[in-house]
């Protein structure tokens, strides 16, 4: 029955988890965004911010007069995502970098070149994702969205940590935001099959990085506090989201979402507020360890609190992106 808990499971808990949000969605309203503060001469980078709730996410903060590195793989619409805030808005600035998460050697060269800029870096937005991916590696050999969703994040959150740290001050953190999702709750995490070596399901392997990332988080969290740094780490969950992330749909499930995206999906910009909140709210600040859903605190699932869990992700982790373990 092995292909019942490599294929069928995890399918099946993915769905419910996506039935259980879009209930949500039918009943509530998406979260509406207060008056945030205003964010002149503060640096966000925003991954994954060319499209979707990335570039409603690099608007909004440009809009509030933050100077917003766009940091995606696909350099054409990255520069036509700048172009378009730039005629938008005439605050803040908003750039256009090279990185592609798939790539641990592009995750080094971006740090670096952020860097060379001598530039503060006070939010750190982790949005960049991919889902249902059939199959496929990244370049260092690792499965795609364990690789691109959660690995390349946690490399580059690590090698900007210097540089958030410095930026941050009591009273004024600089803000790691994740986003995870609600397949997340579904996801289960096997650290001796990471790379879906053993058996491969596209839909356990996207639980899997975004459970990854709720972990990785809470551990982030827990570090930054023992240290006393200036900085805060919180995971967001957008909800149901009508965003390109769907390509992958097999096309009767892409026929059958298109009338269900339309009535209960929220917009890339509904689904975006709650990452703007975490990345700016006044009431937020300090704040840190925290799933956010719809603008509030929620619990997330019972494994992602799971503290030794969280401990030997991190050192598998630094293992395999070569960083030292301490
Ligand atoms: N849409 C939803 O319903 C939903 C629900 C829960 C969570 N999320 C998460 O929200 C985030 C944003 O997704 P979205 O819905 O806006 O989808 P999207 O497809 O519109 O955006 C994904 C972004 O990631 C970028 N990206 C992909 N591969 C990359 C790589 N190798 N290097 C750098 N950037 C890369 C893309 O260029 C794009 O800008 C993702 O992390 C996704 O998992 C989305």
């Amino acid at each position: 029955m092995w292909w019942l808990s490599c294929f069928l499971l995890p399918v099946v808990r993915l769905y419910l988890a996506g039935l259980k949000v879009l209930l949500y969605q039918l009943l509530n309203r998406s979260f509406a965004l207060p008056v945030l503060p205003r964010q002149d001469g503060r640096v966000a980078i925003v991954t994954g911010g060319a499209r979707g709730m990335g570039l409603e996410t690099s608007r909004h903060l440009a809009g509030l007069g933050m100077h917003v590195v766009i940091a995606g793989n696909e350099e054409d619409e990255g520069l036509a995502a700048v172009k378009k805030i730039q005629q938008e808005t005439d605050q803040g600035k908003v750039e256009f970098m090279y990185l592609d998460l798939a790539s641990l050697k592009s995750v080094r060269q971006f740090v670096q070149r952020f860097k060379s800029k001598g530039l503060p870096l006070h939010v750190l937005i982790n949005n960049a994702g991919v889902m249902l991916v059939p199959e496929r590696k990244t370049e260092d050999g690792f499965e795609l969205h364990f690789g691109l969703n959660y690995l390349g994040h946690f490399l580059l959150t690590n090698l900007l940590l210097d540089t958030l740290r410095k930026s941050g001050k009591s009273g004024q953190c600089s803000r790691i935001v994740t986003i995870s999702s609600a397949t997340h709750y579904g996801g289960r995490l096997d650290l001796n099959n990471l790379q879906g070596r053993s058996c491969y399901c596209a839909h356990g392997a996207y639980s899997q990085s975004k459970l990854a990332l709720v972990l990785f988080t809470y551990h982030l969290q827990d570090r930054l506090c023992a240290q006393g740094d200036p900085v805060t780490a919180n995971a967001v969950d957008p909800g149901m989201v009508d965003t390109d992330l769907y390509e992958n749909l097999c096309s009767p499930a892409q026929l059958a979402k298109r009338p269900v995206a339309k009535l209960l999906f929220r917009t890339p910009a509904e689904g975006a507020s709650t990452a703007i909140y975490a990345a700016t709210a006044a009431e937020l600040e300090g704040a840190g360890g925290l799933y956010l859903y719809n603008g509030r605190k929620t619990e997330s699932s019972v494994t992602s609190y799971d503290e030794q869990l969280q401990g030997r992700l991190w050192m598998q982790s630094c293992a395999l992106v070569g960083l030292q373990k301490a």
